[in-house]
């Protein structure tokens, strides 16, 4: 076994083990784009099944945007290599994003879109937890951007509750850089596919994410420290929200 099967392997079960994420028994839904990430996701969650002492049972669902026609082709043929049952859901989410009729930034809309869909053919088909493909860079990035464009220090989190408990996002890849993601997925042959979207690449996430490229070059501690930094939060000192008007956070 190559290093980094062996890392991709460690640090995953690190998250499924410290952040709790699945249970024995559990029916997973897993969001599989085609990228890399939810391709490896989809891979190191079946592959576990092998070795551990709990079983659940795993259904990807592809969303489809309506951007290539020959995209559900591809997926479909990408999913039964990975012999794993899935449902290919088909919209126009994508188009409808970037046309004239939306207002909003064009991720904005079909995220949204994109997420209600999944949530409901999950419940739909008896799979109440998610699985998704964000990677540590995506979790560092969010929190960046939270930051930069929406002045608050939020993120996303590996494990999250929707509709009172009937729903649990997980995802499983929080500790894994994207780089060392796209490795593993080369090293094993994975099979994966392009993002058809125009938008990709293009958001302005692609700014913060140039911004701490540069950084990791300066120093390779500062990923892990952004991430740690994330759940150490000294609120003393931290400046309190201005509209308290007593200068205290309140209880
Ligand atoms: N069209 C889709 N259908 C189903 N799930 C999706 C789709 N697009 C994204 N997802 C899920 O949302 C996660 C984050 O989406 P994002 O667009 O940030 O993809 P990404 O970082 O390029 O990941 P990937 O390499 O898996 O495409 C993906 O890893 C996947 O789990």
């Amino acid at each position: 076994m190559t290093y980094v099967e062996r890392e991709i392997r460690h640090l995953f079960g690190k998250a499924v083990h410290s952040y709790g994420l699945i249970d024995d028994g559990d029916r997973i839904a897993v969001a599989v784009s085609g990228g890399k990430d939810s391709v490896a996701l989809l891979y190191l969650l079946k592959e576990r099944l092998k070795y551990i002492p709990i079983s659940y049972e795993l259904r990807a669902i592809y969303i489809d945007l309506g951007f290539d026609p020959l995209m559900p082709e591809k997926i479909k043929d990408l999913l039964e290599r990975l012999e794993v049952p899935h449902d290919i859901i088909l919209t126009d989410y994508g188009i409808r994003a970037h046309s004239p009729e939306n207002r909003e930034h064009p991720c904005f809309l079909c995220a949204r879109l994109r997420r209600m869909t999944l949530f409901k053919r999950a419940w739909e088909t008896g799979f109440p937890k998610i699985a998704f493909g964000h990677n540590q860079d995506d979790f560092i990035e969010t929190f960046f951007m939270n930051i930069c464009y929406s002045g608050q220090t939020s993120a996303i989190v590996p494990k999250q509750e929707f509709f009172k408990g009937k729903i649990t996002v997980i995802r499983p890849m929080a500790l894994i850089p994207s780089k060392r993601i796209s490795r593993f997925v080369e090293t094993l042959g994975l099979p994966h596919l392009e993002n058809p979207c125009p938008s990709a690449g293009k958001s302005s996430r692609i700014h913060i994410r140039r911004l701490l490229q540069e950084l990791y070059k300066v120093n390779d501690k500062i990923r892990g420290n952004v991430y740690r930094a994330m759940s150490h939060v000294n609120l003393e000192y931290l400046p309190p929200p201005l509209e308290d008007g007593k200068g205290d956070r309140k209880k």
